[in-house]
């Protein structure tokens, strides 16, 4: 098998590009660090990758919104790239907290699920505009547009939160967390509280095993109620940490697993009897690179 090439996405304030490079490379990918400036100067240079990894940091200082100008740009002048890796169905896709939040700007993480138009979330049904009113005139009413069936926004207690948290694994299609049922991993992020429009969407996502990675207590329970700060450190929908498209191909979650591949990275490893392999993170870099096998 031929190593898959890995394009680990930089932009300004990327600040965790390195150490998912290594992690991809120890997993026994190929990868490189590529600059999206690099990337719009040379549209075709992406068709050298079999896996686009948008890593953690302060893309554009978090500006309007964590991973809200990555995303416009992707979309307005990397569109044959976004295509290339979420719909040809031959490539990976994994963001990794800043990247998930771009992931989720971009709407490739909740594609499929149902959206109502703004006006029947309202219970405002006879209003709802057809979509030929989507595009916005200045004019027109908020109902015409398009609610996103999810969202990340502000931890609960509004601040950067930085921990160790237990991870478990749904029943799901990601291709990722493959043979994965609990992680232990580093999280560190202001903007990652997991918001779905309504019960519905939530439900939909659930059923689809979309929600596949959640935040747990140390015995692995999948709850569905919002556990208490600061297991779930961001207070978000269901304890959601990490979400995957319909193929399982497409992946973003916020906690960092190229934090912990190897084994002294884990806080208490000088007190455990017996020291594991690797870190928890490396087999979700593994599970991708076997993919291609
Ligand atoms: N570690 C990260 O990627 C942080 C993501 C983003 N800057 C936030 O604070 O929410």
């Amino acid at each position: 098998m031929a190593a898959p090439r890995v394009l680990v996405l930089r932009a300004p304030g990327t600040n965790c590009d390195v150490e998912t490079a290594h992690a991809f490379e120890l997993a026994g990918a190929t990868a490189e660090r590529i600059h999206v400036g690099r990337l719009s100067e040379n549209p075709a240079l992406h068709k050298r990758y079999q896996i686009l990894c948008i890593p953690g940091g302060f893309s554009y200082g978090d500006d309007i919104a964590a991973g809200r100008i990555l995303a416009t740009r992707m979309r307005h002048h990397l569109d044959d790239m976004i295509h290339h890796f979420v719909d040809s169905g031959d490539n990976l896709v994994l963001g990794i907290c800043n990247g998930m939040q771009v992931l989720m700007r971009l709407g490739v993480l909740t594609t499929g699920i149902q959206t109502p138009q703004m006006a029947s979330v309202r219970g405002d049904e006879d209003s709802v505009a057809s979509p030929s009113d989507q595009s916005w005139d200045g004019e027109s009413d908020w109902s015409s547009f398009d609610v996103p069936p999810a969202t990340l926004t502000w931890n609960n207690h509004g601040r950067f939160e930085d921990r160790w948290v237990h991870l478990a694994v749904d029943k799901t299609p990601c291709v990722f967390l493959k043979d994965i049922d609990q992680m232990f991993l580093p999280m560190a992020h202001a903007e990652g509280k997991f918001v779905a429009r309504d019960a519905d969407a939530l439900e939909q996502l659930r059923a689809a095993g979309r929600l596949a990675l959640r935040y747990c207590d140390s015995s692995g329970q999948i709850e569905s109620e919002t556990l208490p700060f600061p297991t779930n450190p961001n207070g978000g929908d269901a304890n959601v940490a990490g979400v995957c498209d319909a193929s399982g191909r497409v992946f973003g979650l916020m906690p960092h697993p190229e934090r912990h591949i190897d084994a002294t990275q884990h806080p208490f490893w000088t007190r455990r009897k017996t020291q594991p392999e690797h870190g928890d993170g490396l087999q979700m870099f593994r599970n991708a690179v076997q993919w291609f096998a």
